[in-house]
């Protein structure tokens, strides 16, 4: 009996998503890189594991590996197509529930027709919170990156975000710019690197190149951090509609103090098992 999974995705972010709630291991970082491959495995932008809560009233925990095998702490889009997983399943009858996520509980509502509204946590901008090397928070910083001088904001959603604003992202060197803000040693756990177009006060247009990724049709932590990052430049409004390559989300952060609320879809592709 191999390893059964079903394929979903959120607004193109895709996923394959493991039960392992009554036993069975973890994936070990060459097992998910494996499967994750889009030519010799199933392929996704991240695995995510179901697993018994460890406290509180949570449904369900996960932990979220990218298809590089490395582990992250934060997945938007990913909790969306978790907790439709858990809701597929029979877990819960209510349209309220609450998840544990490796950064912490996420408070996720049913909202109908294959989509879900979660609280994905209050963003921190102080440098060693979200680490980059920097001794001052700013809403804006500046370094010379691989002979290019880039201007970045940058957050923590519990995994850490830096952003670049461009006026068209269909021209964004998303791949290059991306790759070089990563290999820097400004981020020292690494670094998911969003290009924004700020189109009007409650609509962008927004690109990421993950950790452990690549670009991703989708990034609802890094659509979160762009909003908030936005929101402290006073850019755009607290309710942002952000549009991506494979969808769009809402993202609205009503208070400084307040998690960011993420609203979008999350869709069953196939059902397989792993048998390699
Ligand atoms: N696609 C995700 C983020 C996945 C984790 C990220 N690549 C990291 O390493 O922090 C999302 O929807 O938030």
């Amino acid at each position: 009996m191999g390893l059964r999974f079903s394929k979903m995705h959120g607004a193109g972010n895709d996923f394959v998503v493991i039960d392992l709630r009554r036993g069975g291991p973890a994936p070990t970082p060459a097992l998910a890189a494996a499967i994750g491959n889009r030519h010799t495995g199933v392929g996704f932008d991240q695995l995510l594991t179901i697993e018994t809560p460890e406290h509180g009233d949570a449904i369900a925990r996960y932990r979220i590996w990218n298809s590089d095998g490395s582990l992250a702490q934060q997945c938007g889009n990913g909790a969306r197509c978790v907790a439709a997983w858990l809701v597929r399943d029979g877990a819960t009858a209510s349209a309220r529930f609450a998840l544990e996520s490796p950064a912490g509980r996420v408070e996720v509502e049913n909202i109908g027709d294959g989509r879900y509204s979660l609280a994905l946590g209050v963003p921190e901008f102080a440098p060693k919170r979200i680490p980059l090397r920097m001794d001052f928070e700013k809403p804006e910083y500046g370094a010379e990156i691989g002979g290019r001088e880039l201007r970045f904001g940058a957050a923590s959603m519990g995994n850490p975000h830096a952003l670049i604003e461009v006026a068209d992202v269909a021209k964004a060197d998303v791949a290059g710019i991306g790759a070089a803000l990563q290999a820097s040693d400004l981020f020292p756990q690494g670094v998911n690197v969003g290009f924004v177009q700020v189109l009007h006060r409650d609509e962008i247009r927004l690109r990421v190149f993950e950790r452990g990724a690549g670009e991703t049709l989708a990034c609802g932590s890094g659509a979160s951090a762009a909003v908030a990052i936005l929101i402290r430049q006073k850019r755009v409004d607290r309710l942002v509609q952000v549009h991506l390559p494979g969808g769009s989300l809402a993202i609205a952060w009503p208070r400084d103090d307040a998690p960011v609320r993420m609203a979008g879809p999350a869709a069953f592709v196939f059902e397989g098992e792993w048998s390699a």
